[in-house]
């Protein structure tokens, strides 16, 4: 039994509608701190703002990031019957056992930063419906899968990355961006797994029919996860929402975990606020995405993984902001002339 605050997606959208907000004497106290470091003043330039927004979130000035969580989520498309991916829909469940085994680029990248990783696959055996005819879930089964990734969080993380694998869904993310952003479908498609000039514009063609066998997507984060998200993409909205509530910042990571993240934005304006982009992805339409919520990356390496990959490798890039933050000396204590 889940002691989930809600039962309904009624309830889940209510309970967007009153989140946390950080903490500012933590912020004044963070941004005071900032200013006396031995540096330059701005010269570890974004680190600082991360640092900072860090110390808000988590109500400390002078913050330690000490217990980072991967969780990554699985879930299968009924999708995939329109031939929307280069990969078969088994290589799902079969990278679920290789996450287990240790043996996926997230386990080695959620190690190397000292992150615990928890996987989660969501009825595997079970696809949802294909989108292109109607809803891919039930109301029932999308408050299952955000349970599931509410669920997921870990009170005691002090950061937390999202990451997901269901083959199909760069097909599903798409739609997601489509219905809450409109424009052309050609617009929100990208190449996922690799398909071709083909593949990419039967992608569009699925788009296209999921708009219209599902009114009720657009413009509407919840429905959007609904009718053409995933059980994994629905998981990763309600990790993060959990988060929130926890006060556990977030780091996003590509475009299917950035779609999630754009349905509570919808649901919510500033329901992203403890969230930071990782990293802007190879996927066509990543970059257009994270400028629609305002976010900005921290890298951009090309990656077009998934799993939560670009995000983990980002949690180094918050840790030494907060080593530099919390670690370093000030001008008083150092005894060094602050011009
Ligand atoms: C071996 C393998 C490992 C992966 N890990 C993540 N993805 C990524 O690719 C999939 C999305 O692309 P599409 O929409 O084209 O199917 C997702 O599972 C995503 O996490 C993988 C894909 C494959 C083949
Ligand atoms: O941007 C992503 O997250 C992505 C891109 C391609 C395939 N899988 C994930």
């Amino acid at each position: 039994m889940s002691d989930t605050p809600f039962t309904s997606a009624t309830e889940f959208r209510s309970l967007l509608q009153d989140l946390p907000q950080p903490d500012q004497t933590a912020l004044d106290g963070a941004a005071e701190r900032n200013g006396q470091l031995t540096k330059p003043p701005g010269a570890l330039g974004r680190l600082e703002d991360l640092a900072i927004w860090y110390a808000g979130w988590r109500g400390d000035a002078r913050p330690a990031l000490t217990a980072p969580q991967v969780v990554v989520f699985a879930g299968n498309h009924g999708v995939c019957a329109q031939g929307v991916s280069a990969f078969p829909a088994e290589v799902t469940v079969q990278m679920v056992a290789n996450f287990k085994a240790g043996g996926a680029a997230i386990n080695q990248l959620a190690h190397a930063f000292g992150a615990r990783m928890d996987v989660h696959a969501l009825d595997l055996d079970t696809p949802t419906a294909d989108f292109t005819a109607g809803p891919a879930m039930s109301e029932a089964e999308l408050v299952e899968a955000l349970t599931v990734g509410w669920d997921a969080v870990d009170p005691s993380a002090d950061l937390l990355v999202t990451g997901e694998m269901g083959i199909g869904n760069t097909t599903a993310a798409a739609a997601i961006t489509l219905a809450l952003f409109g424009g052309a479908a050609e617009d929100w498609v990208g190449r996922g797994t690799g398909v071709d000039d083909a593949g990419l514009a039967n992608k569009a063609r699925v788009l296209a029919a999921a708009m219209e066998a599902n009114p009720s997507a657009k413009g509407d984060g919840l429905e959007a996860l609904r009718c053409v998200g995933g059980r994994e993409v629905a998981a990763m909205a309600g990790a993060m929402a959990r988060a929130r509530v926890l006060r556990i910042p977030v780091i996003l990571d590509g475009f299917i975990c950035t779609a999630a993240a754009a349905a509570l934005d919808n649901v919510a304006s500033g329901a992203l606020d403890h969230a930071v982009a990782g990293h802007v992805s190879a996927e066509a339409a990543h970059g257009a995405l994270l400028d629609k919520l305002g976010k900005s990356p921290l890298l951009s390496l090309g990656m077009r993984l998934g799993e939560g990959s670009g995000a983990a490798l980002a949690i180094g890039v918050l840790k030494g902001a907060l080593a530099c933050h919390s670690g370093m000396s000030t001008f008083a204590e150092a005894g060094v002339s602050d011009g």
